[in-house]
């Protein structure tokens, strides 16, 4: 079985007719080290699947496995700490905390946990290191460019050593010299971390930067 087993995934919404139904049949497997990009027109259901393999959304049937854990069988609080320390998300909007340093954004995640450890706060100055940001360690989000906010948001997502690098649209906000160094540096730190990474996008150049490429047309993957 692949690290991340994604089976007959069915998603849909209810609505006051018939339900809309957003995946059907969606299939996907993935192995550390392998990155995926999906391809999809707006509305087609990029999002939701992200969210479904993020154990954000439940799907309506099917099953989603990384590393032979479903996390839909977890209960909270285990499904949160099961997202928080297996799946790293990095969004179109960067979600940094506008009155914390880059330092302390990077840490967000370890926070669930009382205050960081010294071995977490080693990880998120070398990982803001690897982003290219030491300089930039004490500033606040506002002080930032859009490019260098989006690297603190990878930095981020990086914290726990996630085994799922889930990111959606992550350069959809960014110039294409920006996207372009978001993108190279999302693969070079998935490879580094042996992590797996699916990044849903529009974009054909960030899709066209990854090692396999699908599409998401009328619910399933193609
Ligand atoms: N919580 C919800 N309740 C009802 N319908 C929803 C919900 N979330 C998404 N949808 C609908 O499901 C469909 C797929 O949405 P989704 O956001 O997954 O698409 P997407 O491919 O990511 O689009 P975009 O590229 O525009 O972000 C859309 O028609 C959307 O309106």
């Amino acid at each position: 079985m692949a690290d991340l087993e994604v089976v007959s995934l069915r998603k849909e919404y209810p609505t006051r007719g018939e339900p809309l139904v957003v995946l059907k049949e969606a299939a996907l497997s993935l192995n550390a080290g392998e990155n995926l990009a999906i391809l999809g027109p707006s509305g087609s259901g990029k999002s939701t699947l992200l969210y479904c393999l993020g154990a954000l959304e439940a799907p309506t049937s099917g099953r989603v496995e990384l590393e032979g854990q479903n996390p839909f069988e977890l209960a909270e609080p285990k499904l949160a700490d099961f997202r928080n320390r297996q799946i790293g998300f990095i969004f179109q909007d960067h979600h940094l905390l506008p009155q914390l340093s880059v330092l302390e954004n990077v840490l967000v995640p370890t926070l669930a946990a009382g205050a960081a450890t010294s071995e977490e706060l080693e990880r998120a100055k070398y990982l803001i290191g690897r982003v290219g940001l030491t300089s930039r360690i004490s500033h606040r989000p506002a002080e930032l460019s859009g490019g260098e906010r989006q690297r603190v948001a990878v930095a981020r997502s990086l914290i726990h050593q996630p085994r799922l690098l889930l990111a959606d649209e992550p350069t959809g906000n960014l110039d294409r010299t920006n996207a372009e160094t978001i993108g190279r540096l999302l693969l070079d730190l998935q490879a580094a971390e042996n992590a797996m990474l699916v990044a849903v996008t529009h974009s054909l150049e960030l899709a066209e930067m990854f090692a396999e490429r699908r599409s998401l047309d009328d619910g399933r993957l193609v």
